[in-house]
């Protein structure tokens, strides 16, 4: 029996995963991860790390994020209370789809979870109160080697589908790019 149906994005390698839960009347048992099934879809690493945020405010917005080589990471993000917008931006340097992005609401309600390759930023705005995600990495936390691009960036111009409520003093400081970024070579 399929536990997940796995669906391309316009960006190659960025994957929406829709988990199927198998139901009765307590409830349902849902596969989460399966390394076997991630692996046909391009996640051949093994999972280092596994976090898990909360955010209070409805409209709140975490990103974007990514870590350089040779801490660049897959990362599996998944909502698992309330509703996000979630939104990868394609920064490996000789794709087609550089510097574009993509986003996809994850909830609770609709399983689904976005499967982010190493090369991408990733970041999120809150559509709920009390959001809780979970994330698989296949590479640990580097603080030395965070990269971030501003979520309001006039490049990317990410279409947020709320007002910002809030966002980490951090990410309101991040860089806006200029035409020196190139991108990155993993
Ligand atoms: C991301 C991260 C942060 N931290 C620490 C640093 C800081 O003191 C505190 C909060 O960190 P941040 O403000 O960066 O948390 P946050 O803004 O929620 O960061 C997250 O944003 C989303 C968009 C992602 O994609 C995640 O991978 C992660 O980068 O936790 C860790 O210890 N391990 C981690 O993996």
């Amino acid at each position: 029996m399929k536990r997940f149906d796995f669906f391309p994005t316009p960006l190659p390698g960025l994957t929406l995963v829709q988990r199927k839960p198998i139901e009765d009347s307590r409830g349902f048992f849902s596969r989460f991860f399966c390394a076997e099934d991630f692996g046909r879809v391009g996640l051949t690493r093994p999972i280092a790390q596994m976090n898990h945020s909360l955010t209070h405010l409805k409209g709140s917005v975490r990103g974007m994020h990514f870590q350089y080589p040779p801490f660049a990471e897959d990362k599996f993000v998944s909502c698992v209370r309330g509703s996000i917008f979630d939104v990868a931006v394609d920064l490996r340097k000789e794709s087609p789809t550089f510097l574009h992005w993509h986003g996809e609401i994850l909830s609770a309600d609709n399983q689904r979870s976005l499967l982010i390759p190493a090369g991408f930023a990733h970041g999120f705005q809150t559509l709920a109160r009390d959001c809780e995600l979970l994330y698989l990495h296949t590479m640990p936390y580097a603080h030395d080697c965070e990269g971030a691009l501003h979520a309001l960036d006039p490049l990317l111009e990410i279409a947020w589908p709320l007002p910002i409520a809030e966002i980490s003093e951090r990410d309101r400081t991040h860089p806006m790019l200029n035409s020196q970024f190139e991108g990155l070579t993993l």
